[in-house]
């Protein structure tokens, strides 16, 4: 094309945008704590942030809301900015089993598939958390 415009290649598409940016990750946030909060393997870690819950108290699951979308942005290339604990802190004392994390992947799954994420970009996302379990198991 003599269109000088037409002659770079689009630029790739970073894994946030092709989730969607930060309105479509927000959706399966919420999506995702509704599944945690619904699966009897996620109760014995969440029955305090559920109880909170039940008392009409929010905070917590606000706060750990927007720490997920500022987590999963930041990760896929987002301009979000993750200020949450560390994953080793954040989970400390908790004894998260093998088990219990593949639960709470299987939650995330739902959700995206819920939103019809298509199987490349879980790939994706599920490597980046992933890579994480050794920070968030047996602490
Ligand atoms: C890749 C997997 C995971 C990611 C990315 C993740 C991420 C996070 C983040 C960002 C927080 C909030 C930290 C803060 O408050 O500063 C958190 C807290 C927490 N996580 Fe995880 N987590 C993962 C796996 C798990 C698993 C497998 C469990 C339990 C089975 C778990 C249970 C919890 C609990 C109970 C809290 C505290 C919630 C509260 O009471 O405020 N997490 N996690």
């Amino acid at each position: 094309s003599c269109n000088k415009d037409d002659d770079q290649p689009a630029a790739p598409q970073t894994l946030y945008e092709r989730l969607g940016g930060k309105n479509a990750i927000s959706a399966v946030v919420d999506q995702f704590i509704a599944n945690v909060a619904a699966d009897p393997k996620m109760k014995r870690t969440f029955q305090p942030l559920l109880d909170d819950v039940a008392k009409g108290n929010t905070a917590r699951v606000t706060s750990l809301r927007n720490n997920l979308i500022d987590q999963i942005g930041q990760a896929s290339g987002g301009p979000e900015k993750y200020m949450g604990k560390d994953m080793v802190t954040a989970h400390k004392g908790m004894k998260i089993t093998d088990d219990e994390f593949n639960s709470l992947v299987a939650d995330l799954v739902a959700s995206l598939n819920k939103f019809s994420v298509p199987s490349k970009e879980q790939g994706e996302l599920l490597s980046v958390l992933g890579g994480l379990k050794g920070q968030i198991v047996n602490q």
